[in-house]
């Protein structure tokens, strides 16, 4: 399949520009104009919006310096020693070890962020985004995380010339179609998705209830954390989960769900082994945008025919492309981290709805999430 196919893209011919994108590209001729940017910034409301468009730009450039101004506060651990109460910038420089000059600029740049804030009596306190990172430890896990990236990032146009080994492929190890992979690597990245699971759980639950459901089975489950939060809310829930050998084989971590929470684990290869059938829901969480379209399409085929012909029920939650306000989130970054992992791609939801349709599913709607940026949901009936 060429790659144009692959994400549905119209071909752009000059002659077949449609009314709207001629309008665009006059639009882009004046914006890609010195003149014309001259001029905009001395007329009161072109002024404004020229004011607007140059802050974005240069968020744009400076981003990659604002995450690694994250990152130190994530890995000095500045929120949660922030948590109690403002600090001094002694008291700081002695707590992460760093000498008071450059604690200073990493403060002032942090402050700036509005992670933290300086008070009125000189001191260093939260600031309402460090606040809300103490409020979602699953952020500040994938901000750690996100070393890897930046290495694999470090020459970006070697990585877009092809797929290939990167750090990424190798802290997910099935990425790389490595099914039999060893327990310490399962353990790390099932660790990190634990971290953020139960807020996906929260936004994909209240879109869908298992009011209905007598046996949910969770596929790619990995440590449980769905099933908990479903069982949390409906107890009579029978919950399955599915997922690599080494995953399901796991010893209890602190970060795992409850063994009760989980009546049956089943360690197998989703792609290449028959899909346990008694579960007339089965959900597909995070899971999807991990994985090429063949695979993919597979996977849903086989869902359908482990679901019963009566009342089956298949739901599928995760960010997705093309989320209106949110299309750098998909598009960007997903779309670059799922690149340097090896595997995968966001797809928007229409395309996931064609293969659903393509796989057997009738009456495949998307549902509202609380939370489209972190999880949109798509529930299908067999
Ligand atoms: C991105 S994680 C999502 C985990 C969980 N659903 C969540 O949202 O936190 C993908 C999960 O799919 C599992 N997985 C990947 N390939 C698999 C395969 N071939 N068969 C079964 N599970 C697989 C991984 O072990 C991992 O637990």
């Amino acid at each position: 399949m060429s790659p144009q196919s692959l994400y549905e893209v119209e071909p752009t011919r000059r002659d077949s520009l449609f009314l709207i994108d001629q309008i665009y590209a006059w639009r882009d001729r004046l914006l890609a104009s010195p003149r014309f940017q001259r001029a905009a910034s001395r007329l009161p409301v072109m002024r404004w919006i020229a004011r607007r468009k140059a802050r974005e730009l240069h968020d744009m450039t400076a981003g990659f310096i604002y995450s690694q101004v994250l990152y130190c506060c994530v890995e000095l651990r500045l929120f949660d020693a922030l948590k109690p109460g403002p600090m001094t910038l002694e008291q700081i420089a002695t707590h992460i070890g760093l000498p008071e000059e450059g604690t200073l600029r990493l403060l002032r740049s942090a402050a700036a962020l509005k992670l933290l804030r300086l008070t009125r009596d000189h001191r260093w306190g939260l600031g309402e985004r460090g606040a809300s990172m103490l409020g979602n430890p699953g952020v500040g896990a994938m901000v750690s995380h996100h070393l890897r990236l930046y290495q694999d990032l470090a020459d970006p146009i070697a990585l877009f010339r092809g797929r290939r080994e990167t750090q990424l492929s190798g802290f997910w190890p099935y990425a790389r179609d490595e099914s039999s992979q060893p327990s310490e690597d399962a353990a790390r990245y099932s660790a990190l998705m634990a971290q953020s699971q139960d807020l996906i759980a929260d936004h994909v639950l209240d879109a869908c209830s298992m009011k209905r459901t007598r046996v949910l089975m969770d596929i790619g489950g990995g440590t449980g954390r769905f099933l908990a939060a479903a069982k949390s809310r409906w107890p009579h829930l029978e919950t399955l989960l599915f997922d690599l050998p080494a995953v399901v084989e796991l010893p209890a971590e602190p970060s795992e769900a409850p063994t009760s929470a989980v009546s049956r684990r089943i360690g197998g290869n989703m792609f290449s082994d028959t899909l346990p059938t008694g579960a007339d829901t089965i959900s597909l969480i995070r899971i999807l945008h991990d994985h090429d379209d063949e695979p993919v399409k597979g996977l849903l085929r086989a869902v359908h025919q482990a679901l019963p012909e009566d009342g089956g029920r298949l739901i599928i939650g995760e960010p997705m492309a093309g989320t209106p306000g949110a299309e750098p989130i998909g598009d960007t970054y997903f779309g670059v981290y799922l690149w340097a992992m090896g595997s995968g791609r966001p797809r928007t939801s229409e395309e996931i709805i064609h293969f659903l349709q393509e796989a057997g599913f009738r009456r495949c709607r998307e549902k509202r999430s609380n939370m489209p940026i972190l999880t949109r949901v798509i529930v299908a009936e067999k």
